[in-house]
């Protein structure tokens, strides 16, 4: 396998340390706004004390408030489970929308767990219910709200140059201190990391889907990400409940690596006939225990994100078969047909 990553240069980017100072609004849009004197006073603090640091006296941040960019299926998981644990969450969307939504889906699903973890103490289990909903703030206005947070973590979608331009704009705002983390399923975090100052307060952070039952998060290191940055981020994704893995920055890390061919195989072998959906994703299920045959899987992921990354790898590898068009794929995806999230893909959800 070739990489798809190899051999790109990071750009050399300006020191922002004498950027202008940005404007401390008020996110207006905040469904629940925690903008109190306290954190405004923190927000100065360490706007003005840490960028007057070098980056390598930035050690050890723990991570008590956090931007999630995205509030669609990844962001509003990372939201709840890290609202949940006791942090402070702002997630921000473009769209207000889809952030009513997220925070509704957030509500339920934490009933879900409630439900489940205190079964004999329904009080505590709406106790709980409510911190970790307390915790969650949103934002359609993501520059209005980076100046308190530890960490960003971005989850929106699967496109190289949008990344790179949410964070090159961050990057003039955030403070010094703040660590910024992708959750892109393919994207190499050396490009997006370009975008930006900060290359070793930059790593890759990947959670799986859905993100409140699935125990691994990638933590994926450039070569220049401190070991400051991966330590606090190994440490975040173990308050967070979860297991990590240190990844190197490579096409797929190591999950997508495994995972995506397999189902790109699958589908082509459903477009050549040689199995029914239902069989392929019946024969993997019961064949090897999986909980999710590839199609039922692709749909789960959402088709929009498979066809981003399978046209990412296919431009980087275009002599490789295995990133070749899938005309099925293809297909579906010109048709809206985006999987469960749009209520239909390989199959209808309706
Ligand atoms: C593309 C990338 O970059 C990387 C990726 O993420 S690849 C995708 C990785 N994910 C997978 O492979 C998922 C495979 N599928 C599964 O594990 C399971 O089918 C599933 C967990 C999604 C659903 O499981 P299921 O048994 O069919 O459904 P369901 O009974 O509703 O849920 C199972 C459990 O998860 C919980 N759950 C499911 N979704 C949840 C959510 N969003 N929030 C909280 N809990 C949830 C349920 O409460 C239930 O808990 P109990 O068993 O303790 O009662
Ligand atoms: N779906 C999956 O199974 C997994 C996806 N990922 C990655 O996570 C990221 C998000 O994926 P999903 O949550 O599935 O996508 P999604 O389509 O459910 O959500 C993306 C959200 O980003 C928002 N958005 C787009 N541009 C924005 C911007 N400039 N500022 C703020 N919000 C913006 C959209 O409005 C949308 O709500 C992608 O990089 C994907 O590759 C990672 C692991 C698993």
């Amino acid at each position: 396998m070739q990489s798809v990553h190899g051999g790109r240069k990071v750009a050399a980017r300006r020191d922002h340390v004498t950027a202008d100072l940005p404007s401390r609004a008020r996110p207006s849009e905040s469904s629940r706004s925690r903008f109190d004197a306290r954190r405004h006073i923190m927000a100065f603090f360490t706007h003005h004390v840490c960028r007057g640091l070098s980056s390598s006296a930035v050690r050890n941040v723990a991570i008590k408030h956090l931007t999630v960019i995205g509030g669609g299926q990844m962001g509003a998981g990372i939201a709840q489970v890290a609202a949940s644990t006791g942090h402070s969450v702002t997630l921000v969307d473009t769209n207000g929308e889809i952030l009513k939504k997220a925070v509704k889906g957030i509500e339920g699903n934490l009933k879900r767990v409630a439900k489940k973890k205190f079964s004999d103490k329904p009080e505590s289990g709406e106790e709980f219910i409510q911190k970790a909903l307390q915790n969650v703030s949103t934002s359609t206005d993501a520059a209005a709200v980076v100046q308190g947070s530890d960490l960003v973590v971005e989850a929106i979608v699967e496109n190289l140059k949008v990344k790179q331009d949410i964070f090159s704009g961050l990057d003039k705002l955030a403070p010094a201190h703040t660590i910024f983390a992708s959750n892109t399923s393919s994207l190499s975090i050396t490009d997006i990391a370009s975008s930006t100052s900060r290359l070793d307060r930059f790593a890759g952070l990947h959670f799986f889907n859905p993100v409140p039952v699935m125990k691994l998060v990638e933590v994926i290191g450039t070569s220049a990400t401190s070991q400051e940055t991966l330590d606090c981020l190994l440490n975040f994704s173990k308050v967070l409940g979860k297991t990590p893995v240190s990844c190197k920055d490579t096409p797929g890390f190591i999950v997508n690596r495994l995972l995506l061919p397999y189902i790109i195989e699958a589908i082509r072998m459903y477009e050549r006939g040689h199995g029914s959906k239902e069989d392929i994703d019946i024969a993997m299920k019961l064949g090897c225990g999986y909980p999710m045959g590839p199609l039922e899987l692709a749909d789960y992921v959402g088709l929009d994100t498979m066809k981003f990354i399978m046209d990412y790898w296919s431009a980087a590898n275009p002599e490789n078969p295995s990133f070749a068009q899938s005309e099925s794929l293809n297909k579906l995806v010109a048709e809206g047909k985006f999987g469960k999230k749009t209520g239909e893909g390989f199959y209808k959800y309706k």
